[in-house]
């Protein structure tokens, strides 16, 4: 058990997927894993286990933002020895091509600052996605009846926004979507030579103001959760 996590250590799988919301992680192992049950529930972060077409799985709530990622991502990593960490995210589409409901699957996630950011002083680190997950979850999208996008993302601490300056820049620079995490759990992966993927289904768009509710963030982008789990365990 950590601070954060309740589980023993033998109930948390090598291949840990990652939600924002910790009830997208129920629904996600009720729909997708068998034998799935709640770990734990330490502040209402809830993680399940249970498999996938006979692999172990864990699905662990991340909460929003880089802070709570950067907990939860130590934790598993360090305390757990979990050795892939896909999150299952929501994002907000930042092109016109890219529309609502689409996956975008991260290869890099450019970012202001994350909590691992003091570490590089002056450096501006390139937090990128394992090659082996990304490439494997292209593949896998290709089965998928949905539209994919692979590129750059901006993972932003703020969601509500006070430098539209900002995004301006990073869709005059191809940044597909914006969303809270994926920087900090690449950095994290990275520092520890862990794998790590952002597969992240697009819930609202900032150019139309086009946003899907609540309950569908929560428990409809079963798409995104294919890829990731396909990815997971590709050869
Ligand atoms: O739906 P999740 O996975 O939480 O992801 C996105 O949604 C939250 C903001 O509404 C942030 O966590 C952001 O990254
Ligand atoms: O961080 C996020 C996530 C989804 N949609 C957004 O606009 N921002």
């Amino acid at each position: 058990m950590t601070i954060h996590i309740g589980a023993q250590k033998d109930d948390i799988a090598e291949v840990v997927l990652m939600p924002g919301d910790p009830y997208r992680a129920k629904w996600a192992a009720e729909t997708f894993l068998d034998d799935a049950k709640c770990v734990h529930e330490v502040r209402g972060m809830l993680g399940f286990t249970g498999t996938w077409k006979g692999n172990r799985v864990t699905i662990q709530g991340s909460g929003m933002g880089m802070a709570s990622m950067s907990i939860y991502a130590n934790e598993l990593i360090r305390d757990y020895d979990a050795q892939t960490l896909i999150r299952i995210g929501s994002i907000g589409g930042m092109q016109e091509r890219v529309k609502v409901r689409d996956v975008i699957l991260a290869m890099t996630a450019t970012t202001v600052s994350t909590p691992s950011s003091t570490i590089f002083k002056e450096l501006n680190f390139a937090p990128c996605a394992d090659f082996g997950l990304l490439s494997a979850a292209a593949e896998a999208a290709k089965k998928v009846d949905v539209g994919v996008h692979v590129g750059n993302i901006y993972s932003s601490d703020t969601f509500y926004d006070e430098r539209p300056d900002l995004n301006k820049e990073m869709q005059r620079h191809g940044v597909l979507g914006v969303e809270m995490e994926a920087a900090e759990l690449y950095t994290v992966a990275a520092r520890h030579g862990r794998r790590a993927l952002g597969v992240m289904t697009v819930s609202d768009h900032l150019l139309t103001g086009e946003a899907l509710p609540s309950d569908q963030r929560e428990t409809s982008f079963g798409d995104m959760i294919d890829i990731a789990l396909t990815a997971a365990f590709a050869e």
